[in-house]
């Protein structure tokens, strides 16, 4: 199944950032958003990921089938590694783990409480988290933030498995994963930054 963005308009604190957003992710594709800092890559993904409302277009084919991993890692410091793998299997239905410890290099760190980890460790387990959740749409922002390069290649391996597999991606990333993807610039589709002046939304903050 398509995921299909039409005619999107997406807004921060009120006022828009995006208009006229569209395009198409499809099984086996990786789609990974460019544009400079603040251009509105973080809004978008997380309207996409039904995060936030849309204020005008449609997204089809996310519904139920998206798995969303951003700068805040939603980990449970006070479960270990496998506990926190096995609290989100729990959630969304699955059962394995192991290929979630594998992909992402983990076994060594299992039965470590997760809030003990160093940054590029939690980011790891929160991007092993995408595997056991079984969804199809990743839906990444930064996902190598704090990662090195060791564990970017894992990255880069883990979505490439995804796809072989007829999942999807949409990532917004300013490096090179070194992935065949399409790439969606953003720029032209930015609203005019002068409404935007004085705009802030608390819930963001
Ligand atoms: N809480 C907020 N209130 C008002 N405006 C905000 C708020 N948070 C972000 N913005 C603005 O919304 C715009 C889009 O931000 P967004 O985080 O989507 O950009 P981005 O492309 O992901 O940037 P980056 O590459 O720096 O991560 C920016 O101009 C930003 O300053």
């Amino acid at each position: 199944m398509t995921l299909r963005a039409t005619d999107l308009a997406v807004a921060r604190g009120g006022l828009p950032v995006l208009t006229g957003v569209g395009f198409a992710l499809e099984p086996g594709q990786a789609l990974i958003l460019r544009g400079p800092n603040g251009a509105g890559k973080t809004t978008l993904l997380r309207a996409v990921a039904g995060l936030q409302p849309v204020l005008a277009g449609r997204i089809e084919g996310a519904e139920d089938r998206v798995a969303y991993a951003a700068h805040a890692d939603g980990l449970k410091a006070m479960l270990t590694v496998t506990e926190n793998l096995a609290f989100w299997a729990r959630v969304f239905g699955t059962k394995d783990i192991g290929a979630a410890l594998d992909a992402f290099d983990l076994h060594g760190l299992a039965d470590r409480l997760a809030g003990t980890l160093s940054a590029g460790q939690k980011r790891r387990l929160g991007l092993a988290r995408l595997l056991v959740t079984g969804r199809p749409v990743w839906v990444l922002d930064e996902p190598t933030v704090s990662l090195d390069t060791g564990a970017v290649a894992l990255f880069a391996d883990a979505v490439r498995a995804h796809l072989r597999r007829g999942g999807s991606a949409l990532i917004a990333t300013h490096i090179d994963l070194g992935l065949e993807a399409t790439v969606l610039d953003i720029a032209p589709f930015r609203a005019n930054a002068t409404t935007r002046a004085g705009a802030s939304d608390e819930a963001f903050l």
